[in-house]
């Protein structure tokens, strides 16, 4: 039986179909489950092995991209969702959902998010929405997602708050020494931007474009793998340019979830 992925919906969330598809594709189950129905009880989080967060608009960035939804999160669902966490079962958050899971604390370490919020996704530096193509890298064995993946993952982005700051910049050298900086913007010889735009699109700190909690199993990035699971969507792939796609990464969580 392959594992089941509980993908979240949220009005405004526009990726679900997307996230849906990649997961299929990778060996999952998927559904895409209205909030709705899980504060009704019609279903149930420990039915799922596997947690998407989705892209897009969640109340159409209302206070900041991915706020109401991460308090939506916090006040109805902060139980289910930290035994989900606790558990070990893989939890992934893709771009609006990276930024709910950020807002709402899950992300970078829920420990001690509950003084005070260590980092945020804000606006992009250049100052406006980008909507293209980025390369990031996977480097962290702490991260299930990411764990025995060495190659260039072409995707798309599409955000304008995708800036990965923290209050203290000597916290980003901690997460990076944690192995919590699970994905990094690279340019075109695939090596880290070193914060130069445009391969780092929104001015992240460390060219941090995805990071995970300190286990390991709850991945956010800002990039949508989701969106380059088959080689030829790639704009260069007749031209033979095109790098490794996403997939890799979802199989990676499909493999984790098979253990649940
Ligand atoms: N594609 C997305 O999920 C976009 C996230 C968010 N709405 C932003 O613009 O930053």
């Amino acid at each position: 039986m392959p594992p089941k992925a509980l993908i979240l919906f949220a009005p405004g969330t526009n990726r679900d179909l997307d996230a849906a598809q990649a997961f299929e594709l990778a060996g999952a189950l998927p559904e895409v489950v209205h909030l709705n129905q899980l504060r009704r009880g019609e279903r149930r989080w420990q039915d799922y092995q596997l947690l998407v967060l989705p892209g897009g608009f969640s109340y159409a960035d209302a206070l900041g991209a991915g706020k109401l939804l991460a308090l939506e999160l916090q006040h109805d669902f902060a139980g289910p969702i930290a035994e989900f966490v606790a558990s070990g079962k893989p939890v992934i958050g893709i771009c609006n959902g990276f930024q709910a899971l950020v807002k709402s604390g899950l992300l970078p370490d829920p420990q001690k998010a509950a003084a005070a919020p260590e980092a945020t996704l804000t606006f992009n530096a250049c100052g406006h929405f980008e909507c293209r193509w980025v390369r990031m890298l996977p480097v962290s064995q702490t991260c299930l997602w990411t764990r025995g993946l060495d190659q260039v993952i072409d995707c798309p982005i599409a955000h304008g708050e995708g800036n990965f700051q923290a209050r203290d910049p000597q916290f980003i050298d901690t997460l990076v020494a944690a192995g919590q900086a699970a994905l990094l913007y690279a340019g075109p010889d695939g090596n880290p931007a070193r914060g130069a735009y445009p391969y780092n699109p929104n001015g992240s700190a460390a060219d941090i474009a995805g990071i995970c909690n300190p286990v390991g199993n709850v991945l956010g990035l800002m990039p949508h793998p989701e969106n380059h699971i088959f080689a030829e969507q790639h704009p260069l792939f007749t031209r033979g340019q095109a790098r490794g796609t996403g997939l890799s990464l979802f199989r990676n969580g499909v493999k984790a979830a098979n253990q649940f």
